[in-house]
């Protein structure tokens, strides 16, 4: 079965869920249609030339309302407004939200009541979605009768959740600390821009080159709604200059003390089994950039672990925020995308 899906905003993210897509002829997902302000020649310049992920590996093209890539013909839209996308005419199933501008789920929500869609996934952590699904986490929670908007939380959120999974499943977890050291956004200024920028916090707008910035995010509120048993967390959020590639660690206190060797090993384990594809682990000693194009959510580094005698334990991983994410949105676009006369709902799911 092929999941027919629509992009809204073909930014990094976008351009990266369709660079993930050319390359994988057999990922049951076919890009019917995209939307963005940009003229399609444009967004095919956008595909071709991309100053972190290279030359496009194939043909991108672009004619009268359409881009071609590699031979599929993609319909483009240029609507500034949700609800003006006939997603439903361009045979679109499942949209994935990916402006920026329409994490609420109320206006992410047009895209079915006006565009004529069944499902949506927004690519950030959005306001209200039907359900904050975490892949590897709680995405067994999908139920297909109640959850039409969904939102899988940011790229930080989902590096976190899955070490904690491996962390709360097999040794226990409370006491929640975690850091997140993100790279370079999209919406990240070149210089100082605190008058102009829509975010809350004005240090958001400051030159993105100059500074480590710190960013209210509130990250931990989504780990918990992935993963409740882990109770209260305490968090920060940085954003640095860096292109491409950020880090994430998390400690905390497991039910009984636990050595670095079970720990890493718990890892492994779950990195080969359970978690594959969301769970990445890498012995090699790695800096940010080595993440560069890995589509695991985290690529857990044993060298980070540091455990103490009373069951203190923290570790730490690394991720491609663009292309790990975009990977998780299209398994969120794939759950879905597949009509389910039933639901699905499971409520609990363990890795131990
Ligand atoms: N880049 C990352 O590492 C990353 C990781 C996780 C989540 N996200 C989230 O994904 C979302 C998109 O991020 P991005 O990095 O791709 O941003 P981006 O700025 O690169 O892309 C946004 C795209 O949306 C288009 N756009 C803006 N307003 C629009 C409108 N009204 N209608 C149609 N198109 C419009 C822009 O032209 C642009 O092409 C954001 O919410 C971001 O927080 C980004």
């Amino acid at each position: 079965m092929t999941v027919t899906i629509g992009i809204n905003g073909l930014g990094r993210i976008g351009r990266s869920i369709t660079r993930i897509l050319a390359a994988n002829s057999d990922s049951g997902i076919s890009i019917a249609a995209v939307n963005d302000l940009a003229s399609a020649e444009k967004m095919a310049y956008g595909l071709r030339r991309d100053s972190i992920r290279g030359a496009f590996p194939g043909t991108v093209t672009a004619r009268t309302d359409q881009l071609v890539v590699n031979d599929h013909a993609i319909r483009v839209f240029h609507h500034s407004r949700p609800e003006r996308i006939p997603w439903a005419d361009a045979g679109v199933d499942v949209v994935i939200e990916a402006t920026g501008q329409f994490r609420a789920g109320s206006a992410a929500r047009t895209h079915i009541s006006h565009g004529g869609a069944r499902k949506v996934v927004i690519s950030a952590s959005a306001d209200d979605p039907d359900a904050f699904l975490v892949y590897g986490a709680n995405h067994h929670t999908y139920d297909p009768d109640l959850h039409d908007v969904v939102s899988p939380g940011s790229c930080g959120v989902n590096a976190l959740t899955v070490m904690a999974k491996v962390l709360l499943d097999r040794f226990g977890l409370c006491g929640v600390n975690t850091s997140v050291v993100l790279a370079v956004q999209g919406w990240a200024k070149g210089q100082d821009a605190v008058v102009g920028t829509s975010r809350d916090d004005p240090r958001l707008g400051r030159a993105t080159g100059e500074s480590i910035i710190p960013h209210n995010y509130v990250v931990g509120d989504l780990v918990r709604v992935a993963l409740p048993e882990i109770g209260e967390m305490r968090y920060s959020y940085y954003c640095v200059p860096t292109p491409i590639g950020s880090l994430a660690e998390l400690s905390g206190q497991t039910d009984r003390p636990v050595s670095v060797e079970e720990v890493n090993r718990a890892m492994a384990e779950a990195a080969a089994g359970p978690l594959r594809r969301v769970l990445a682990y890498d012995p090699d000693p790695t800096v940010s950039i080595d993440v560069k194009n890995n589509p695991a959510s985290c690529l857990f580094d044993p060298s980070g672990t540091q455990v103490t005698a009373d069951g203190g334990v923290k570790v730490r991983g690394w991720f491609d925020n663009e292309w790990g994410f975009s990977n998780r949105l299209l398994d969120l676009a794939r759950l879905v995308g597949e009509p389910s006369a039933v639901s699905s709902r499971r409520v609990s799911w363990s890795i131990a």
